[in-house]
């Protein structure tokens, strides 16, 4: 049996006193790609941001690898993204530079970036279709683009579990479709995959299994349905607007 890499049990977390994760069991394993599916405000992102640590549970229990939160220190096998995270920040950072950060663990600071490094680099950047823009200021790039730059960067550091908080939105459909692409690469090397998705567009192939939540409660756990969003209701758009309408490839 493939072991766990991903294990909740009972999650309960309150935000602001209000209770937003209401009893959650979600196990991943090894090599699976598991994505989290459910209209707006049911818990999804906070949902991943408990799994890596950056929310408190109320109560329940979350273990990485096998190992309880509390003494999980194997943070490099992660990679985690963030729901519209920036990655200029008012820094003129390149591309490459950004993406190579995600190196840094693997080799030390100051210390010459190995060929191997650079290899994943550069692996990383065309994972995320944006080999073009190698050389561009960040600053300089679309949300969406950003926010592949980001991608890249935990990419780089080839985690074995990759944690995206909807890498998909504001994305036109051909940078979709590359994605799914890149994605696929990533799991033929038995790597683990945990998403937050709006819509499954080219990505419905690669996923296995789908976790439907609302208001904070797993409704669905399994093969998905079709059509993907036929369970979670009317999705709300309002905060995708206006976001790389123009495309990653320009
Ligand atoms: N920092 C916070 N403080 C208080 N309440 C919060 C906070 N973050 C999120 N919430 C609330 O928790 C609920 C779940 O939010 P969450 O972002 O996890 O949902 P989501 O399913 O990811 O939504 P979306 O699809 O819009 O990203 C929402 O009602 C939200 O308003």
């Amino acid at each position: 049996m493939r072991s766990p890499v991903v294990d909740v049990r009972g999650l309960r977390v309150e935000l602001d006193e209000r209770p937003v994760l209401r009893g959650i069991d979600l196990r991943v394993v090894e090599g699976e790609v598991v994505t989290l599916l459910g209209a707006n405000g049911s818990g999804k992102s906070t949902l991943v941001r408990a799994i890596v640590g950056l929310v408190k549970p109320a109560a329940g229990e979350v273990a990485l690898f096998g190992a309880p939160l509390a003494s999980f220190r194997a943070w490099r096998r992660i990679g985690y993204v963030p729901q519209r995270a920036t990655a200029a920040a008012g820094v003129p950072a390149t591309v490459r530079e950004v993406v190579a950060a995600g190196r840094l663990a693997h080799r030390g600071l100051f210390r010459p970036a190995r060929r191997a490094d650079r290899d994943a680099v550069d692996h990383a950047i065309e994972l995320v279709g944006l080999s073009d823009h190698a050389g561009h200021s960040v600053a300089t790039l679309s949300g969406g683009q950003q926010q592949r730059v980001l991608i890249a960067r935990a990419a780089a550091a080839e985690p074995d579990l990759l944690v995206l908080d909807e890498p998909n939105a504001g994305v036109d459909q051909r940078s979709q479709e590359a994605f799914a692409r890149a994605l696929r690469t990533f799991v033929a090397s038995g790597r683990t995959v945990l998403l937050v998705l709006h819509e499954m567009g080219p990505l419905a192939p690669l996923v296995d299994r789908g976790v439907v939540l609302d208001s904070g409660q797993v409704v669905h756990d399994g093969p998905l349905p079709a059509p993907a969003m036929s369970l979670t209701g009317p999705v709300d758009h309002h905060d995708h607007h206006g976001d790389d309408e123009a495309g990653l490839f320009g």
